[in-house]
């Protein structure tokens, strides 16, 4: 059996070696010739998989450690008999703790207290749901939108224009997809109040960069249109700008290269069910009042500081990424 694996997915080497000839490559460099032979994909971000890379290939599994998966034509290998798995809900903490960094920072720089503010969540998924809960435990009015849970649940979420309008900070966390794909553009944004802050840490391609550099609104980014070439007036205005590191913990990261290895276990059979990285130190998931969590955050991650470091060298966004220093998951 032969295994592909993007070089930079952590915790991973060793784990397959007794049952597969593995090869490591950088995700981006992974090409149509690299997997003709291989059974297995295991990729990050940066690998396209589509039919150019996998036509006529013997892939029967690509499992991505990763929550997103739009880098994924999942149509194409659903047809062509590739199961595809994803790391669902794996990093949800860690985009949970840049959530939080954000509006700490927020709230010092613009002087108010949650209780002065309406958040709005877009996508209640596993990082929408956990940003809801902490943010309502901080002491904000959350107000939600997730129009597919909706319509299966009638949970009582507003549409997408109504969390809009009545969010001072709106927050987007949906996959990419045709629904998401610039869900956040003119027509939206001219429903918001001015000065409003619009957070992003889902894909870039979900906010229009354009349309919010003509909005009066304000921004605090992790993702971007086109990465890694930053737009610099998006960038230069931005009240937080970070290279699409919101979901980088080390828990995150155990969490996605542990459920990749059970995909790839449960698929060809390996004994390596339950398997998770034993040098990862495990998440202590737990609540955390607004006032701790503002004392203890900047101990943690300096989202400040990063973001300066982004502002000042825009060059360096993929090798900030590739350098980072996974955070550590504190509640
Ligand atoms: O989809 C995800 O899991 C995150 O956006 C992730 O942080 C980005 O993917 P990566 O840098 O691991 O390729």
């Amino acid at each position: 059996m032969k295994i592909i694996a993007d070089s930079a997915i952590p915790f991973l080497k060793g784990v397959l070696e007794p049952f597969a000839e593995v090869r490591y490559l950088p995700g981006k460099a992974i090409s149509a010739a690299d997997v003709r032979d291989a059974d297995a994909l295991l990729t990050r971000t940066r690998t396209r998989c589509d039919a150019a890379l996998l036509a006529g290939s013997r892939v029967r599994l690509v499992a991505t450690a990763t929550i997103g998966f739009d880098h994924i034509d999942t149509a194409w290998c659903a047809a062509h008999g590739i199961t595809v798995t994803t790391a669902a809900g794996c990093n949800a903490r860690g985009v949970l703790q840049w959530v939080a960094a954000a509006l700490v920072h927020l709230s010092r720089t613009q002087g108010w207290q949650p209780a002065e503010r309406t958040l709005g969540v877009v996508g209640v998924g596993h990082v929408g749901s956990l940003v809801k809960t902490y943010a309502e435990a901080w002491g904000f009015r959350v107000l939600c939108c997730d129009p597919p849970r909706e319509e299966r649940e009638r949970c009582g979420f507003l549409p997408l224009e109504e969390v809009a309008r009545q969010a001072d900070i709106l927050t987007f966390h949906t996959p990419l997809d045709d629904t998401t794909r610039r869900m956040a553009g003119e027509e939206l944004f001219r429903r918001m109040k001015p000065g409003a802050v619009v957070m992003n840490s889902s894909r870039g391609e979900v906010v229009d960069g354009a349309a919010l550099l003509r909005s009066g609104l304000e921004w605090a980014l992790d993702v971007w249109e086109h990465e890694p070439d930053l737009n610099p007036e998006l960038l230069g205005k931005a009240l937080l700008a970070t290279p699409h590191i919101a979901g980088y913990s080390e828990q995150g990261k155990a969490n996605a290269t542990a459920m990749s290895v059970a995909a790839l276990a449960h698929c060809f059979g390996l004994p390596l069910e339950g398997w998770y990285p034993p040098e990862a130190a495990p998440s202590v998931p737990r609540p955390i009042a607004w006032q701790e969590l503002c004392d203890t955050i900047g101990g943690v991650y300096d989202i400040g500081a990063e973001s300066r470091r982004l502002k000042e060298h825009p060059g360096d966004f993929e090798s900030l990424r590739d350098r980072y220093a996974y955070r550590r998951e504190y509640f």
